[in-house]
């Protein structure tokens, strides 16, 4: 049986980048994939649906006629969309497999390799693995296992996926051609992004089921508002507090009820019904029963500030990524959790992961960018905090981009320390300065400190540097001018 130092379960971005820290360890590692190398990470999930964004997002402006231009002959082939976003997957997994193969040898003093296995991996006891390919079964042994099998779209009950008409992100790139009409049931972030695709393309008719009455219902109003109206203005019809009825299969469509909160009901003829509606762990069929782990009720795995499943100490299975309980479902979580579990074990990296200043961006129309607390938290927790939004319409940057809506939202604590809190950004080019807020978050910075920053002109952070300066009421437009633009308030919680 071959014996390894660490074994990993997923080649997700948690599997992946665990394996790669351990390769800088001198370590001996497996890294085992039941599906597609890169997971989520990479194919139907993070990498696969920004290349669609990001095409979307060119046809989109190629097909403006406000901007003094006017193309002529414009057409789109879903056919030619899929091959360039396939060519981003391939890219991204080939660069994967020449680090992998680069280190099939040792190539520095630490010596460290990785082997990488397709097959289903289960646990046979703490240490043993058994990885079955093409129903051919090996079994392999490891010091250490790391579980990273991400996760996979959750089913809404009673409802079947056929995986041609009502379908999950896994099938987005199944599909033949734009739908005429599209469905889309849940308006989380996964939902909310494909419904800007789609409606960015402008072929298909789409259809938006909110439960409540905002969608990305986690963020504050303020927000959920300004994401449900670009939707709206790019031409996504929102059904907000709907519930889905029934959807009976007709020869050519699909049938589908909506009920709604207030009694009436509505019916919709769709071409494609997609079911975004969160994601389920994997971390079922992989023996864990064997080893005596027992997943949450969502079918989490529970896991310390070190990624472990037991005493950090005693312990040599770890979980990262999806799978795990911890932290936000995300590409950086997973990978930071990834590489942490790894320098924990073989580094004097002690400290426990801190997700205080995770950065989190939406690839809607336009991008929304968030770090930190929002109001939402902030009054859960009680945190007494000040808050001020500046729009981007008095930005120049923006105005010369002739780009309309957007704004900056930054809290900070009034506790008389003013520490930045969080940050909401939406807007073109928020993600290139998110982390510049993230940072002053990481560092307990406080708006004094934030205030020191000189912004280039002329740049959209401008609207950051001017939102700081609201607070000590220095902007050099002033709220007074441009209520609608500009706004600063407090709260403090009720004793
Ligand atoms: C449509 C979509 C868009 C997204 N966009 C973003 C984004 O823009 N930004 C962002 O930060 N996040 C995004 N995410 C989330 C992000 O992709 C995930 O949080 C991330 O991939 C999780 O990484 P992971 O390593 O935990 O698991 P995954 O990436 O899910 O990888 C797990 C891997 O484990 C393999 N596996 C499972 N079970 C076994 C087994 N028993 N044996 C062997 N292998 C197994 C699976 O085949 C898979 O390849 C998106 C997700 C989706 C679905
Ligand atoms: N840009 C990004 O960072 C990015 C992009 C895509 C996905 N992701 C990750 O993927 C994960 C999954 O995304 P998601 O959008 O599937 O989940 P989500 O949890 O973000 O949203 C699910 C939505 O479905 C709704 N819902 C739940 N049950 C429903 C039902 N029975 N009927 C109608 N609506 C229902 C919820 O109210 C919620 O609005 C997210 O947690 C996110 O972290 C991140």
């Amino acid at each position: 049986m071959e014996k390894y130092d660490v074994a990993v379960i997923g080649s997700g971005p948690g599997g992946f980048s665990a394996a790669m820290r351990a390769i800088d360890f001198g370590k001996k590692v497996c890294l085992i994939e039941a599906g597609h190398l890169g997971g989520a990470g990479i194919m139907n999930g993070a990498l696969t649906s920004k290349a669609m964004w990001e095409l979307s997002k060119d046809y989109s402006m190629a097909a403006r006629v406000d901007r003094g231009y006017r193309s002529s002959g414009l057409s789109v082939s879903y056919k030619e969309v899929l091959s360039s976003v396939k060519q981003a997957a391939k890219q991204a997994r080939l660069q994967m497999l020449s680090q992998i193969e680069t280190f099939s040898e040792p190539k520095n003093e630490a010596g460290g390799t990785v082997v990488l296995k397709y097959g289903h991996a289960r646990f046979v006891d703490k240490h043993t693995l058994s990885i079955t390919h093409n129903e051919e079964e090996e079994l392999i042994q490891a010091t250490n296992i790391v579980i990273a099998t991400g996760s996979r779209p959750r089913s809404l009950p009673g409802v079947e996926i056929d995986h041609k008409n009502i379908i999950t992100s896994d099938d987005i790139m199944k599909l033949k051609d734009f739908p005429e009409k599209m469905l889309i049931i849940g308006s989380g972030i996964i939902g909310c992004e494909f419904a800007t695709i789609f409606s960015n393309y402008g072929q298909t008719e789409v259809h938006l089921l909110d439960r409540q009455k905002r969608v990305i219902p986690f963020e504050d109003d303020d927000i959920s508002k300004a994401i449900s109206n670009s939707l709206e203005n790019n031409g996504v019809i929102i059904h907000h507090t709907a519930s889905l009825g029934t959807i009976r299969k007709k020869k050519d469509y699909l049938e589908v009820v909506l009920d709604f909160e207030d009694g009436h009901c509505d019916v919709l003829e769709v071409d494609i019904a997609l079911i975004s509606i969160g994601r389920q762990p994997n971390s079922d069929d992989l023996g864990l029963e064997n080893v005596g782990i027992k997943p949450t009720e969502r079918g989490e795995l529970d896991i310390t500030r070190h990624c472990a499943l037991d005493d950090f100490k005693n312990c040599h299975i770890f979980a990262v990524g999806d799978v795990s309980v911890e932290g936000l479902k995300l590409y950086n979580a997973a990978e930071l959790q990834g590489r942490h579990v790894i320098e924990a074990l073989y580094s004097d990296e002690k400290m426990p992961l801190d997700y205080s200043n995770m950065a989190t961006l939406m690839f809607f129309r336009p991008l929304v960018a968030s770090v930190g607390l929002n109001e939402k938290m902030c009054q859960e927790r009680g945190i007494a905090y000040r808050v001020a939004t500046y729009s981007n319409e008095l930005v120049n940057r923006s105005i010369a981009m002739r780009s309309k809506g957007g704004f900056v939202k930054i809290l900070v604590s009034d506790d008389g320390n003013d520490r930045i809190l969080g940050m909401r950004a939406i807007g073109p080019q928020a993600s290139s300065f998110i982390t510049s807020i993230a940072y002053l978050i990481n560092q307990y910075s406080s708006l004094k400190d934030a205030n020191q920053g000189i912004y280039p002109h002329p740049s959209i952070t401008e609207g950051i540097q001017e939102c700081l300066r609201v607070f000590e009421n220095k902007s050099v437009l002033k709220p007074e001018a441009f209520p609608h633009l500009i706004s600063y308030r407090t709260w403090k919680p009720s004793k």
